[in-house]
């Protein structure tokens, strides 16, 4: 199977400090891989690597093929980023929004307004593009950051602790739209601590204490003890 995403061997120090020890896994083309780790296991130091923000040396990250230490642009132009922190501009709209970041991607014109389109429709926001992003709850504000950072199409999407803040249906509705779009071939890097936006069938890499703990198909490292009490029980971490 090909590879949307490749980790060997990344290690990365605050100060003197260890965040991610020896960490080495793989998200294959197409698969919602879930990064699942309590509060400081290290899920967004890992992401400041994969998003480029600390650069990580040749032969460690490898994003379809394309090494991010020596051709970062290469690798980066293949991804698309959901910070952890909300990042729009409330006093415009949802449209105005994706035009302004489709507009930092090169794209203008017919070409960018046919991507905010299929970006918003992925995301069940076509309806609100429009709306500003003040009015917006909390759910559609996040779904349309999700609509964004698909608008260069991207080949891998990277979620940092998404549903943040959201209630339960919000949450739902957003995890269900990220798996559907493995089912156009998107890739899908999902750090959490929730077991419960874990779908049996996903990929899972448990990140503790900046270690790879486990990793494989959800139902197959669980076995048949429940996701929640798994967790518990390799971490110490409330589910
Ligand atoms: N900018 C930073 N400077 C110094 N230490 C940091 C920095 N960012 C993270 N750390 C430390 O690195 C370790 C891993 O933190 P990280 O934020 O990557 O974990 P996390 O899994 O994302 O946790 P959370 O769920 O709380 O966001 C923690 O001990 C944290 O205190």
């Amino acid at each position: 199977m090909t590879e949307a995403l490749r980790v060997a061997g990344l290690s990365h120090d605050w100060g003197r400090k260890p965040a991610l020890r020896d960490v080495s896994f793989a998200v294959p083309e197409g698969r919602f891989c879930a990064l699942l780790g309590p509060n400081g296991a290290g899920k967004s130091t890992l992401m400041a690597v994969l998003t480029g923000l600390i650069r990580p040396a040749p032969g460690v990250v490898s994003v379809g093929g394309h090494d991010l230490g020596r051709s970062p642009r290469a690798a980066l132009a293949r991804i698309g980023v959901v910070y952890q922190a909300p990042t729009y501009d409330l006093d415009r709209s949802v449209f105005a929004n994706l035009k302004y970041f489709a507009a930092l991607q090169g794209l203008s014109g017919a070409e960018a307004r046919e991507r905010i389109a299929t970006s918003l429709a992925r995301l069940g926001m076509e309806e609100r593009a429009g709306e500003k992003v003040a009015a917006l709850n909390g759910g559609h504000r996040r779904r349309m950051e999700i609509a964004r950072a698909l608008i260069h199409a991207p080949r891998l999407l990277l979620l940092d602790e998404p549903t943040v803040g959201l209630d339960a249906p919000a949450r739902a509705a957003i995890t269900a739209h990220v798996h559907a779009l493995t089912a156009e071939g998107i890739s899908v890097l999902w750090a959490t601590h929730l077991v419960d936006e874990l779908h049996p069938d996903d990929d899972l890499v448990l990140l503790h204490q900046g270690r790879v703990a486990a990793a494989g198909r959800v139902d197959a490292v669980t076995g048949a003890t429940p996701l929640a009490e798994w967790f518990l029980a390799r971490t110490g971490a409330a589910a």
